[in-house]
């Protein structure tokens, strides 16, 4: 079959979205109404469109941390329970029109606390925000299930207290745990404490590691704290040693032990592309990481990380893939079904959807496209 997937078909695909952050995914308009409801000031636009491209621009800056301080415009605006609630609906309708079937969205409930909001009821506002949402795009025949991962910001010191949030609201909504914000300088293993008393709750959680910092981050993410995903990941390749001219295969390349140990225990890697090309991560999406460890088979997921600071949707950062390396369906389907099996929910629940929505949606499209060929 010779069909190079098209960004509108990709749109059709039934898709999973494992990182994506609320606070990177606002619609421009939604920025600028809730600054005018809340009395925020200082937006860098006074219109919808230059407002996204302000975010896009500012975000595109090849340093992690410059690319974080724009967050403080979305942020700012969230912090009443009403905007935290209007914004996680809108994620959901958004994710759900671009055709996401299941999503972990990722929020840092104490950088909402700024108007009065308890933690609780940051949370509690971002849960409901997501019903509400889910319900809506169910109605416009798009149904989409969203789990909340809670953040903690890494150079602060509220991860315990953020664990035990996530602990207290796993039966409703909250799926697992994160560390976000500047990597270099902080490594996971300050909030050990955290993790520790997450492996004893049997729960999940992924870490930002080996994004804006090399190995050692996801080596103590792995060996230290014991993370069950790595957020971005890229990395890893610096442990890969790849023969000169053999680029293209993957062919003989060498690992090393933690690039080994990332394989063999199938660790999943939620790579964002586009992101990784903003803040220097990676050069450009047809040099990035993420050819090589597909060639590899490590446990490669694709993922959206900021949808408004990169300007994209999950179906444009595959429309990306496919342009640089030439993916075809069944590449997407091995990116999607990847993402659904290192879900945090439960293993039935992510078995259901692979053979209840994901293979079938996949085949339909295949023998779609086939049949357009005949
Ligand atoms: O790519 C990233 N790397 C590290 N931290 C990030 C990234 N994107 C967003 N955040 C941080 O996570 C917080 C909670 O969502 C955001 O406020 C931002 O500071
Ligand atoms: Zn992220």
């Amino acid at each position: 079959m010779t069909d190079k997937p098209s960004h509108e078909r990709i749109r059709t695909a039934p898709k999973v979205l494992l990182h994506d952050h609320l606070d990177g995914g606002l619609r421009p308009q939604t920025i600028l109404e809730l600054a005018d409801e809340t009395g925020y000031r200082g937006l860098p636009a006074a219109d919808a469109a230059a407002l996204g491209a302000w975010f896009a621009e500012a975000a595109d800056s090849g340093s992690l941390e410059r690319y974080l301080e724009t967050f403080g415009h979305t942020v700012g605006v969230m912090q009443t329970a009403a905007a935290l609630a209007r914004v996680a609906a809108e994620c959901a309708e958004d994710l759900a029109a671009d055709g996401v079937v299941y999503a972990e969205v990722r929020f840092a409930p104490e950088n909402h606390l700024e108007a009065g909001l308890s933690l609780e009821q940051v949370v509690e506002a971002v849960l409901d925000g997501f019903r509400a949402g889910e319900r809506r795009a169910a109605e416009a025949g798009r149904p989409i299930r969203v789990g909340t991962l809670l953040t903690a910001m890494r150079h602060a010191a509220r991860s315990s207290e953020i664990a035990e949030l996530a602990v207290r609201y796993r039966d409703v909504g909250v799926v697992g745990f994160d560390i976000a914000g500047a990597e270099a300088g902080h490594p996971p293993t300050r909030h050990l404490a955290a993790f520790e008393y997450l492996q004893r709750e049997n729960a999940h959680f992924t870490i930002h590691a080996g994004e804006a910092f090399g190995l050692p981050s996801i080596w103590q993410a792995l060996q230290w704290c014991g993370a069950d995903r790595l957020g971005h990941g890229v990395r890893i390749v610096d442990d890969i040693a790849v023969p000169e001219g053999a680029e293209g295969a993957g062919d003989g390349a060498k690992l090393g032990r933690l690039a080994a140990y990332v394989r063999d225990k199938r660790v999943p890697l939620e790579m964002c592309p586009s992101s990784n090309v903003q803040t220097g991560a990676a050069p450009s999406i047809a040099e990035h990481p993420i050819g090589l460890l597909r060639r590899l088979r490590f446990r490669v997921t694709v993922n959206t990380d900021n949808r408004l600071m990169s300007g994209t949707s999950l179906s444009r950062e595959f429309a990306e893939l496919v342009d640089a390396f030439g993916y075809g369906w069944d590449d997407i389907e091995w990116f999607t079904v990847n993402a659904m099996k290192s879900a945090f929910i439960p293993f039935d629940e992510r078995l259901a959807l692979i053979n209840g929505v994901i293979k079938p949606g996949f085949a339909r499209l295949k023998w779609a496209v086939g049949g357009a060929e005949r």
